[in-house]
């Protein structure tokens, strides 16, 4: 498996990974996600071993990365590098080659990864004449040409179409099943959600939250939605008679309320009975787009600063 072990690094004052550490097992397709400047590239760049850590170490099986060990992996780095001038196919077979794979091998693996990404057509034609969505799949196939049981791949999916992005969700699927370690960073939230077994959230060089995303929905607040048959302003009386439920969406005929730690589904059930029929109880699943953004909307560890101002009242709000 693959360790990130307490990485830390620094660009200046600025601290791009503060004490990151995750780990990526075989058969795993794990999705790093973070805003931006959060320090995806930065842990990915010391994967590839093109950036030295300050502290902290990456093992693959138990061992600290070498550049033997980095030459078995497969890499999507930030920077895309092909030779543009290179035929699509020929450039393929190349990068095979320099990692020892024979001629016929070679030869074999271009063009199965090109026609799994709907590229054989393009197979003679100079990198350059591809557009960029093209040549980003070339660079996918670029990076798993010689089999590498290991994938880091630095938003591999950005400005690819619907069909580009299956058709490289399916490539990475089958090497994962395969049992490959795949680890991607991604803006794409819901295609993060589809496709991993595993999430990794990164705040300020920090990882916030990781597991799969039913591990990441158990630890988030409990939201239901509810249709109940009582006057209007029912919510209001919900809110009210149990203590510290949260009113998240009002709506016309249902409303979603969020249950504080400290109360349960019964308490809230009893509770909407209690003003009338109660036609829909569900509990509602969020996103990871919504998981997202409630961990990285959390204040951070650090105890705060205590304000050098005393709080003033309310604060005013404009009529629109
Ligand atoms: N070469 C550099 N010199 C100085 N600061 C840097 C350098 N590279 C990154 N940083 C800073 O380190 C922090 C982490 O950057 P990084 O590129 O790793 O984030 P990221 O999560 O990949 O962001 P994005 O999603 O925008 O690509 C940011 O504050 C960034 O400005």
């Amino acid at each position: 498996m693959l360790e990130l072990d307490r990485l830390s690094r620094r660009y200046g004052d600025v601290v791009a990974l503060d004490d990151l550490s995750f780990t990526v097992r075989p058969g795993q397709m794990y999705g790093f996600v973070g805003t931006n400047g959060a320090g995806k590239t930065t842990a990915m760049r010391i994967v590839l071993g093109v950036l030295e850590p300050d502290s902290g170490e990456v093992r693959w099986n138990g061992t600290p990365l070498d550049q033997g060990i980095r030459r078995e992996f497969g890499y999507m780095p930030e920077e895309r590098g092909l030779y543009p001038k290179m035929q699509v196919h020929e450039h393929l077979v190349y990068l095979a080659r320099l990692h020892g794979v024979s001629g016929i091998t070679a030869a074999k693996a271009a063009s199965d990864l090109l026609e799994a990404l709907a590229l054989s057509e393009r197979a003679s034609d100079r990198v350059e004449s591809l557009s960029l969505g093209n040549q980003q799949r070339v660079q996918l196939a670029a990076a798993l040409v010689h089999e590498p049981t290991v994938m880091v791949l630095d938003e591999p999916f950005s400005g690819l179409d619907p069909m580009g992005v299956d058709s490289m969700a399916a490539v990475l699927r089958a090497r994962v099943d395969a049992g490959a370690s795949v680890v991607f960073s991604s803006h794409q939230l819901e295609l993060v959600e589809r496709l991993c077994d595993a999430v990794g959230i990164i705040r300020a060089g920090r990882l916030v939250a990781d597991g799969s995303v039913d591990d990441l929905r158990g630890t988030a607040a409990r939201r239901y939605r509810l249709d109940v048959g009582a006057q209007p302003g029912w919510t209001a009386s919900l809110t009210a008679a149990v203590p510290g439920l949260t009113l998240v969406d009002d709506g016309d005929r249902s409303a979603v309320v969020e249950l504080p730690p400290s109360a349960d589904d019964q308490t809230l059930l009893d509770a909407a009975r209690a003003l009338g029929p109660v036609h829909q109880f569900t509990p509602v699943r969020p996103t990871l787009a919504e998981l997202f953004r409630s961990v990285v909307a959390d204040p951070p560890a650090e105890p705060p600063v205590p304000p050098s101002v005393p709080p003033s009242g309310p604060e005013k709000v404009e009529a629109a």
